[in-house]
């Protein structure tokens, strides 16, 4: 579905990515690697947040950066990167009025995605109130009210206490969406379809999440 093709990232002259040739099909796709090794970098590419120096991103054979903001959805690991407005319910409207739905129709895509996430009640609570795990759900439930065909995941549970994060990666495994998910956390991947491991920019681990996650391992020792 996403096809990256001889894709190089360059900042300030310095490589940051450099050849990137990867098909991304499975449902479950894990990114591991070590700080500053490119990983977000290459996820922010997967819906435009960041663009090539050189080579090319396709979404089911489209290059259209306004195909891969719509179809890609993506999470921060902070939810104050994606919260904008003051109320639960008038953010989660926000992305939609912006597509000009009718207002029954953002409606009904809120209190959807609020009830499979049992949320509602937090409809009309302010967003600076919420506590973090209620932030990230409810930033979460602003990307799912677009309806993404899939959702870039940057280091979600880093700022959650174990309550939460074990919430939130409930709400992740139960998407029907196809999922990408940058993390330290190696066992939150061993269920993952597919893992790919990035250092210095290149990838070096492709596969099978405990084959990947055990080479990573052993090069880290
Ligand atoms: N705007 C920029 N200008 C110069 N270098 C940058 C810029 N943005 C990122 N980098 C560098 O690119 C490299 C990769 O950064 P990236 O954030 O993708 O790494 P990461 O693997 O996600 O790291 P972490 O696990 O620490 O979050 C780092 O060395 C970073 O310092």
């Amino acid at each position: 579905m996403l096809s990256f093709s001889q894709v190089v990232v360059e900042k300030g002259g310095r490589p940051i990515l450099s050849d990137i040739n990867i098909d991304l099909n499975e449902k479950r796709i894990g990114i591991i690697g070590r700080n500053g090794s490119g990983k977000s970098t290459f996820a922010r590419l997967f819906n435009g947040l960041e663009k090539p120096s050189s080579g090319s991103i396709t979404l089911e054979g489209s290059a259209e950066l306004k195909d891969l903001r719509r179809k890609v959805g993506f999470v921060f690991q902070n939810p104050d990167n994606q919260i904008v407005y003051p109320i639960v319910d008038e953010d989660l409207a926000f992305g939609l009025k912006n597509l000009k739905l009718p207002s029954a129709t953002i409606k009904e895509r809120i209190t959807e995605v609020m009830a499979r996430f049992q949320i509602e009640h937090l409809k009309d609570r302010l967003t600076h109130q919420l506590s973090g795990g209620e932030r990230q759900m409810v930033a979460l439930a602003g990307v799912l009210v677009m309806q993404p065909q899939m959702i870039v995941f940057d280091e979600p549970t880093t700022l959650l206490d174990l309550w939460n994060k074990k919430r939130l990666m409930r709400a992740i495994a139960d998407l029907k969406e196809h999922v990408v998910l940058v993390s330290h956390d190696l066992d939150l991947l061993r269920e993952f379809d597919r893992v790919i491991h990035i250092e210095a920019g290149r990838i070096v681990g492709d596969g099978e999440p405990n084959a990947v996650i055990g080479d990573y391992i052993a090069r880290s020792l």
